[in-house]
């Protein structure tokens, strides 16, 4: 059985993946971890890592909390040899290959900017279209709760266009041509990418990158309706985290298409 403890159990992404977990066979729910869980739910719950590595044994931290808290917790965490999945956004590539050095030997730090498996092969058909348009756009679509622009899943798309490019900037008319007082109408410039963040009640996640060339356009879209989406990859994570070690950024690392989900049996997060 793998011990699984959840920071952020009490929020969107958090509470499904307890529900996964306590659903998954060969897992079992070791604690969650959020500020402010009171009594209502039937397992351990502490208000920090910290406190959860005193209180309780686990193998994998998985992380869903906030830009802000994730470094903290990934600072307890991987020293003290817990391998850990990540899907809190917002950290720099930077960032994750510093946390990752003060891993214990054996350790892993995994990091999927997204874990639905048509979002990784949304990005893995922009790489492969973006050598053939000369211009490259990026739209992204979050519900209004979301606390950071642009999702972290535009941000690496917009990473591997360009690098499917070669650096190559895109020949779309860029900033200067905002009007006055409408600076960012041009969206924001990831390695040379306009990204363009909507938010709005209605959306769990979507996204669209658009190519064009002389008379014609492509467009690859993703869209998750619902959270359940997320939950196959996540625990692919868990279970895929045991063997490695260092750091591993995205879920493309791991899948491989017989972790298809089955047919939808009715219950959104029992997987496999
Ligand atoms: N990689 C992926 O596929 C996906 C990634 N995400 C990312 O996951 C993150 C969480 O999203 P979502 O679930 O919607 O957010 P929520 O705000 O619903 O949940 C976050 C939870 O974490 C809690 N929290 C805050 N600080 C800590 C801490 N130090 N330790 C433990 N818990 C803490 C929050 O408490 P409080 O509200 O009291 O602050 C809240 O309950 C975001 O960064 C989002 O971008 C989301 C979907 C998919
Ligand atoms: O906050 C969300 O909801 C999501 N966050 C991730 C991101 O920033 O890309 C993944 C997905 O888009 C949902």
């Amino acid at each position: 059985m793998i011990k699984v403890a959840v920071a952020g159990c009490a929020g969107r992404m958090g509470s499904a993946t307890v529900r996964a977990v306590c659903a998954a066979d060969d897992m079992e729910l070791a604690c969650g971890i959020d500020p402010h869980v009171g009594a209502e739910v039937d397992f351990p719950v502490f208000a920090s890592v910290a406190e959860a590595l005193d209180g309780a044994a686990f193998d994998v931290l998985v992380d869903f909390t906030q830009p802000k808290a994730v470094e903290g917790n990934l600072r307890a965490a991987l020293p003290a040899g817990v391998d850990c999945v990540v899907g809190t956004t917002g950290l720099a590539r930077e960032v994750l290959e510093e946390l990752a050095a003060l891993a214990l030997t054996g350790t892993c730090l995994f990091y999927a900017p997204n874990f639905t498996t048509g979002a990784v092969l949304m990005m893995e058909f922009a790489k492969a279209a973006a050598p053939y348009f000369p211009e490259a756009e990026v739209i992204e679509f979050h519900h209004c709760n979301k606390k950071d622009a642009p999702s972290g899943t535009a941000v690496r798309t917009a990473q591997i266009v360009a690098e499917a490019r070669g650096g190559r900037a895109s020949e779309a008319p860029g900033k200067k041509t905002e009007i006055a007082g409408c600076e960012g109408a041009r969206g924001a410039l990831v390695d040379g990418v306009p990204v363009h963040s909507v938010r709005s009640m209605g959306y769990v996640a979507s996204q669209e990158v658009v190519f064009g060339s002389f008379g014609q356009t492509l467009s690859i879209r993703h869209d998750s309706w619902d959270r359940a989406s997320y939950m196959p990859g996540v625990l692919l994570g868990i279970r895929s985290v045991g063997g490695r070690s260092g750091l591993i950024v995205g879920l493309e690392n791991f899948m491989a298409p017989s972790d298809a989900p089955c047919h939808n049996d009715g219950a959104s997060t029992t997987v496999r």
